[in-house]
């Protein structure tokens, strides 16, 4: 199980953002959703968490319709979500803006950890003992990036969406990110990712997704979109247009960086 995007439109006044779009993220795995600037990857994402009403299709999580739920319905049946710009709780600490979600999780679980322990085991397990007392404020964004993803698996979720985690962080910091994804989802949790950064998503990504100018453009696996000639053409006409010589004459190195 997982969840099941079902025909999915969305139209901002005569344009199309996303033009019947149907994916999977099943759980255990990390699906990327990948595109070109404007391709419709955020308004999927909101789609999704309930943001954003689609003017067709429905969104399946486990089996069960969740398109008429409100966002805070589906957070509670286990969506959670990064930003692609940061959107942590400035004023408060490192571990307070974790304990916030970890809190709101147990007072719905009584069963569940206590939630400074929840807490502790983030900070711990996302290595963030060193930065844990300091304002999230002041943090660069790379740090807020992994800030942001242990406040969303404080929520335990069933499904983890994120938006481009990897903008902002150094290559040892997207290393680490990649490593936290795929032990949680080797824990069963259906990771959904929007990324531009082609080696995080290459090194991740059981399958994927591309999206160019709101329609689906190819499905599979990372080698079968690294050869798919659509893509290609996508993704090399984005470089034509930067008049890249180096890049056009290497169409492998277009697909592995540039994407
Ligand atoms: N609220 C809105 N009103 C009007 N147009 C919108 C709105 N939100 C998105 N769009 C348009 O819909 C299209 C898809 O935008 P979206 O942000 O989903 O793309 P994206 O793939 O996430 O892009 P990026 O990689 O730059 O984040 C774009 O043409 C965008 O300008």
């Amino acid at each position: 199980m997982g969840l099941e995007v079902e025909g999915v439109t969305v139209r901002f006044g005569g344009h199309t953002a996303l033009d019947n779009i149907s994916l999977r993220a099943l759980d255990g795995k990390v699906t990327g959703l990948i595109g070109p600037n404007g391709a419709g990857k955020t308004t999927m994402f909101n789609v999704i968490t309930g943001l954003q009403a689609p003017h067709a299709g429905r969104v399946v999580l486990d089996g069960r319709d969740v398109s008429k739920l409100a966002p805070y319905k589906r957070a509670r049946r286990g969506m959670a979500r990064t930003f692609q710009r940061l959107e942590l709780f400035g004023s408060l600490t490192v571990r307070e803006n974790i304990h916030v979600a970890a809190a709101q999780f147990r007072r719905r679980h009584r069963s569940a950890e206590r939630a400074g322990t929840t807490t502790d085991t983030l900070v711990r397990r996302l290595n963030l003992g060193a930065i844990a007392e300091v304002r999230a404020d002041s943090l660069p964004t790379g740090q807020g990036r992994m800030v942001e993803l242990a406040r969303a698996l404080a929520c335990r979720p069933r499904i983890l969406l994120l938006d481009e985690p990897a903008s902002g962080q150094d290559e040892s910091e997207t290393a680490e990110f990649s490593r936290v994804l795929r032990d949680v989802a080797a824990e069963g949790v259906a990771v959904l990712l929007v990324e531009h950064d082609m080696d995080l998503v290459m090194s991740v990504c059981d399958e994927l997704h591309v999206l160019d100018f709101g329609k689906k453009l190819a499905q599979g696996t990372c080698a079968e979109i690294q050869a798919d000639p659509a893509v290609r053409a996508a993704y090399l006409g984005e470089v034509d247009e930067d008049l890249d010589p180096a890049v056009l004459a290497d169409p492998d190195e277009a697909l592995g960086v540039s994407l």
